[in-house]
């Protein structure tokens, strides 16, 4: 593999054109009355690590109660309050405002540099002069640090890179061998991923390598290929395959349809598929990224559609998706193709955070075809009253393996369980499992397996590179400052815009958009701790082209699909090879071009070998960073820090500024519509509380076992073990000593013991506080006290210091004060004084 994979060993490549005509379009804000997020977005990211900006940083959510005037609000869900019906508001809080409040400078998109330069052109000098003096003087930063020779070590270690890595297994050798150098903190953290790594190898990277039984079981799950049309079981080379939509006897509005969105000729999932799906066989489909699954199985569905009994109206089909954004995506597509064609089908979307109360009247029309999120979906199925799934007769899973994943399983049963037995289910999925058990849940009835060039996990033009992630690139300050810095090198230097990056955590997404905001890098967020209108902004911002980059969470990873994307970065690898599959599959869509750069470091070098397993040796590459770069990046990440701090902390303030705000109007509109609210009877749940919250810890733990947490302790062998004296007071530790010598010498224990007790005996007694010495005949009454009492004495108190048990038990000590030597009688000091206590015994 070794003699494919190219060195790139410089940054500034403009030129570097991944995609032709991939340029996503500038537009005007559309006024869209689509929604997105979810609870069930898969997104179970939260937490992971954090970039060492600020540890103790916590979630801004925003406003997000605002309309604020735009047409975003038409289902936005306000505790079933209609939204035209939610007054004022100030809109979702939007951290580059207060970064262009604090600077003093708007953040400007790459293209908004670029034609602010065209129109102006003496301010363009002073912009460009203004951005070569900022470089200028990251330079002499950075000069500080070659001058100490911080730089050359790592200079002539990246030169070493580049000669020898080209060999990408052989960088992946590399990774793990630096390993053993490190810290013993990294090498706790190596066990916990090789831990789970292992898993992963079971679960996501040998899926394919089946046992003899499985093969039998997968036999008789699937049906023979045999028994399928000609045209569908053949490869793609076989003249009976359908070649055009025409040749699969579609109706002329959904012809007419396809040509006028430009769906000419049909992808190979889709042209084995289609034929099939209208025969209404059960499928599950598999192909590469960005190749068309969407029309594959809508298609065939409108095509039924077209056929039913119109006179009957019923929810006839289910699409369901594991995110919002997904499902919205999903219900543009049948809905473009349904006006185009000019086709009577309705389409209804129920995702989380829209409004139930709307939707609740939609289902009630009766759409011919329902595209939900699970959760959603649930709460209709629970609470509004009529909505059934009784006359189902098509059931589709988009991104199927992640539905099976824990975390939808239960919600997926359930919906399962209200869906007709017979029915036709259709499955797909990038990353689509095989595996009977996890299948057979689903009550499939001898599904066709449509797996498009599986051994092809990537997108034909999409190149893969990795970066390797070195500690001291960024003068020892720890991997994730380096990381930091050599991704501000890579959108600083190379990637300008149409990017989007995947970041392991909501937290670390949101801090880097505050870096990139102070660094002038105009970027969006897009993950499940925003605002519905938030998250909805961030997409439309990026795919209008307003903002370059977006960084977002594995929320965005999976059926985006958002044109002119060419860059995707992987901040930091993730846990599951089929997560890293579906986050690089948000560029080279559709034919087009792209690339992902990965950032490798040790944590990750597992997932490297795995990822450059899958892929074709000549899309590997190795991108090394020029070092200077990255230290200069490294550096004005320091010298931000404060910066990005305090920036959290007035978003913080806002925030809580807006949520006193909110307070108020909700309440005001609990007022207002208090009879409306109360009028509902309460919402109902298929699962108990118990259930539930068991079902949302399964999904924590499968998270938590992807996505270990850096810090996380595990058992270092290295480390001493407790030693059998820890915790004991020197004299326990000495009788346990003592006990255990005892039982060493068994007959001998008797002789040594006295020995012992005489050493002890001679030894000099430890300075103490000096007490007042009580004599004998007194310490005989009071230890009596409990006698005396019962004669009319006062009982005293255990805490009483002027006698009684305590001044008794601290006699022996105090009685040795003055380094006097102890008596040769083998007595040690506190037997006097426990004699004094037992003589008080005896008195009674
Ligand atoms: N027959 C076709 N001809 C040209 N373009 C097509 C065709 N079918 C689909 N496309 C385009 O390909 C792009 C990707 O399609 P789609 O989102 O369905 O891919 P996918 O396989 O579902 O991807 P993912 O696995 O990421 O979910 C879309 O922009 C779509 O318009």
């Amino acid at each position: 593999m070794s003699d494919f994979i190219l060195t790139l060993d410089s940054d500034p490549e403009e030129d570097y054109a991944p995609g032709p005509s991939s340029k996503r379009k500038q537009t005007k804000k559309p006024n869209t009355t689509v929604q997105v997020p979810s609870k069930n977005n898969g997104d179970a990211n939260a937490g992971g690590e954090d970039i060492a900006l600020d540890d103790g940083f916590t979630f801004d959510v925003g406003g997000g109660m605002g309309i604020n005037g735009r047409n975003l609000n038409d289902g936005v869900d306000f505790w079933g309050v209609e939204a035209d019906e939610v007054k004022g508001g100030s809109g979702p809080l939007n951290v580059d405002d207060i970064i262009a409040r604090r600077t003093g400078k708007p953040i400007l998109s790459h293209k908004d540099r670029k034609r602010k330069r065209e129109e102006v052109p003496e301010e363009s000098d002073e912009d460009e002069d203004e951005e070569e003096e900022d470089s200028d003087a990251e330079m002499s930063l950075n000069d500080e640090d070659e001058a100490d020779g911080f730089g050359m070590g790592v200079a002539s270690d990246l030169e070493e890179d580049s000669e020898k890595g080209s060999d990408a297994e052989e960088e992946a050798e590399d990774v793990e061998m630096n390993g053993e150098d490190e810290s013993e903190q990294e090498e706790e953290d190596d066990e916990v991923v090789e831990g789970e790594q292992k898993d992963e190898d079971d679960s996501d990277m040998d899926s394919d390598e089946d046992t003899a039984q499985e093969k039998a079981r997968k036999d008789a799950f699937f049906s023979a290929e045999s028994s399928l049309p000609a045209s569908a079981t053949n490869g793609e080379t076989d003249p009976s395959v359908p070649s055009s939509f025409s040749q699969m006897s579609l109706s002329r509005p959904l012809l007419r349809a396809l040509t006028a969105l430009g769906l000419n000729t049909p992808t190979p999932i889709q042209s084995k598929s289609i034929p099939l799906a209208l025969l209404g066989r059960d499928i599950l489909g598999s192909a590469v990224t960005g190749s068309g699954k969407t029309a594959a199985f809508m298609v065939p569905i409108l095509e039924r559609l077209n056929y039913r009994e119109k006179n009957k109206a019923a929810i006839r089909v289910l699409v369901i998706c594991p995110t919002r954004e997904l499902a919205v995506q999903c219900f543009q597509v049948g809905t473009k193709l349904v006006e185009k064609g000019g086709m009577d089908i309705k389409l209804c979307e129920i995702v989380g955070g829209m409004s139930l109360a709307k939707q609740a009247k939609e289902l009630r029309m009766l759409p011919d075809i329902l595209i939900a999120t699970p959760g959603r979906l649930i709460d209709h199925l629970n609470n509004t009253p009529s909505f059934t799934l009784s006359a189902l007769d098509i059931l589709v899973l988009d991104e199927a393996d992640r539905m099976l994943e824990v975390g939808f399983e239960d919600e997926l049963n359930e919906i399962i369980r209200q869906c007709p037995r017979k029915r036709q289910t259709m499955l797909f999925s990038a990353t689509m499992t095989d595996k009977v058990d996890e299948l057979v849940k689903l009550s499939l009835d001898r599904p066709v397996r449509i797996f498009v060039d599986p051994k092809r996990a990537t997108a034909k033009n999409l190149i893969q590179e990795f970066v390797k992630v070195r500690e001291r690139q960024s003068g020892g300050k720890g991997e994730d400052r380096t990381r930091a810095a050599c991704l501000l090198a890579l959108c600083k230097r190379t990637v300008k815009d149409n990017c989007i990056i995947f970041f392991r955590s909501k937290a670390l997404a949101h801090q880097m958009r505050i870096v990139f905001g102070l660094c002038g890098l105009k970027s969006a967020e897009l993950h499940g701790n925003l605002t519905q209108e938030q998250r909805l902004q961030a997409l439309q911002d990026f795919k209008d082209g307003q903002v370059d980059y977006l960084l977002a969470t594995d929320l965005a990873s999976r059926g985006l699909d958002i044109k002119g994307v060419e860059t995707v970065i992987n901040y930091d690898m993730p846990r599951q090879l089929s997560a890293y599959t579906h986050r690089i599959g948000r560029t080279a869509r559709a034919g087009r071009s792209g690339r992902a750069i990965s950032l490798v470091g040790e944590a990750d070098r597992k997932m490297l070998k795995a990822a450059i397993k899958q892929s074709p040796a000549e899309q590997v590459r190795h991108r090394v960073i020029p070092q200077d770069a990255i230290s200069k990046c490294a550096d004005l990440l320091e010298e931000l820090r404060d910066e990005v701090s305090e920036v959290l902390k007035e978003e913080k303030e806002e925030k809580a500024l807006r949520q006193a705000d909110m307070e108020v109007r909700k309440g005001q509109n609990m007022i207002e519509h208090e009879d409306e609210i109360f009028s509902r009877p309460a919402r109902t749940w298929f699962q108990s509380e118990k259930a539930k919250q068991a079902a949302k810890d399964a999904g924590k733990d499968a998270y938590a076992k992807a996505y270990p947490e850096k810090d996380a302790k595990v058992a270092d062998p290295n480390k001493p073990k407790r030693g059998k004296f820890d915790g004991l007071s020197r004299q326990q530790a000495r009788r346990k000593h003592a006990r255990d010598l005892d039982e060493e010498l068994g007959d001998q224990g008797n002789v040594k013991a006295s020995i012992r007790a005489a050493k002890k005996a001679t030894r000099p007694v430890k300075i103490t506080e000096p007490l007042p010495k009580p004599s004998v005949k007194k310490r005989k009454t009071q230890s009596g006290s409990g006698n005396s009492s019962k004669k009319g004495g006062k009982k005293k108190s255990a805490f009483d210091t002027d006698g009684g048990s305590r001044e008794g038990a601290r006699a022996g000590k105090s009685d040795g004060v003055g380094l006097k030597k102890k008596g040769g009688k083998g007595k040690p000091p506190g037997k006097g004084s426990n004699k004094g206590m037992k003589g008080g015994k005896g008195g009674k």
